[in-house]
């Protein structure tokens, strides 16, 4: 029997804690791959090693849509696809040492100065990266940037938790991606890096577990329109933890809704925050429409629109 659509795609729930959100399915070994565009290569390599669960892990909407498609109309079992930034659900979502393998290939090099912090050649990364994979697994490299490729290799094979395996210059390959493709057209190098996990790590997580509800609630509290005016220019927090506001609305229920923007440590997060007056108090709670992970930027949005409604006018 084949997966359902409903399996096969996986909405990360409000973070809680570092789960075995596959514990229940019948695999023992998993694999990873971040940012994995059409699927091709996570459809090709899941079809290889049917008893490995093939976790598939991107950022944008329409590639998980087609990759589903493709794994659902197949009837592959030991597909899950999640929606998210894969950097972040590395670090924050599952357990230590939860994966043998992760690949990343062509991930963007972020050329820009002020991108720096999304190459995978951070030390963020890189200690996320350890942890996330199990002694003895691998991480796998492909790009077209030479500079990028030789950054990734220094920077991996002189870490304390990783053996540098293989640094590969057009390594032959049973199955080629979409941008590999349109990088060897255009007579460009392809650059592959292997190595081995050797030595435990452990990231510290930016959500600590997801401390602090979701929710406050508000006794004797406020809202009213000129409230609702002025939350849509506050903005808080500190350099690691940002939250802005971006707009407010307000309700046919008489609620307010509020668009928020949320910074940790690099990591954007964009959702709703719904001020929901009551008969003696005010609730200030996530939408339910939105799926934030609960991190120190939340937590601090929740609790400026608190105080908001708090204030005496
Ligand atoms: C250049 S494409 C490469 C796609 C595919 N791996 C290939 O070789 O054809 C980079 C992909 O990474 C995804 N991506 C970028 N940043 C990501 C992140 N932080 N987490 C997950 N996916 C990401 C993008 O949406 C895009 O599909």
């Amino acid at each position: 029997m084949s997966c359902s659509l409903r399996e096969t795609l996986v909405l990360p729930a409000r973070l809680d804690a570092p789960a075995d959100w596959f514990g229940a399915l019948p695999f023992s070994r998993r694999i990873a791959e971040i940012g994995f565009g059409n699927g091709e290569f996570l459809f090709h390599r899941s079809g290889l090693e049917p008893q490995v669960l093939h976790l598939g892990i991107e950022v944008s909407l329409r590639c998980i849509d087609k990759a589903a498609r493709r794994v659902y109309l197949a009837g592959r079992r030991n597909v899950r696809l999640i929606l998210g930034d894969g950097r972040f659900l590395l670090r924050e979502a599952f357990p230590e040492a939860y994966f043998e393998g992760i690949f990343m290939h062509f991930p963007c090099p972020w050329p820009k100065t002020r991108h720096a912090r999304r190459r995978v050649t951070t030390p963020d990364f890189i200690e996320t990266l350890a942890s996330a994979l199990a002694e003895g697994g691998f991480f796998e490299l492909l790009t077209d940037e030479e500079a990028y490729a030789l950054a990734a290799q220094k920077a991996m094979g002189g870490h304390p938790s990783f053996r540098l395996e293989s640094f590969e210059v057009d390594p032959v390959r049973p199955v080629t991606t979409k941008y590999e493709r349109k990088w060897l057209e255009m007579g460009k190098p392809i650059f592959r890096l292997h190595v081995v996990k050797t030595a435990p790590a452990r990231v510290a997580k930016i959500s600590g577990g997801g401390s602090g509800p979701m929710h406050i609630v508000l006794p004797g509290a406020r809202l009213d329109a000129e409230r609702l005016r002025a939350a849509s220019s506050l903005e808080g927090g500190t350099d690691d933890a940002r939250w802005v506001v971006c707009n407010s609305y307000s309700g046919v229920d008489g609620s307010g809704l509020v668009q928020v923007v949320t910074c940790d440590e690099g990591f954007e997060q964009r959702f709703y925050i719904r001020l929901v007056p009551r008969e003696d108090d005010c609730l200030v709670k996530v939408d339910d429409a939105s799926y934030p992970f609960n991190t120190p930027a939340v937590q601090a949005a929740i609790g400026g629109l608190a105080a908001l409604l708090e204030k005496r006018s």
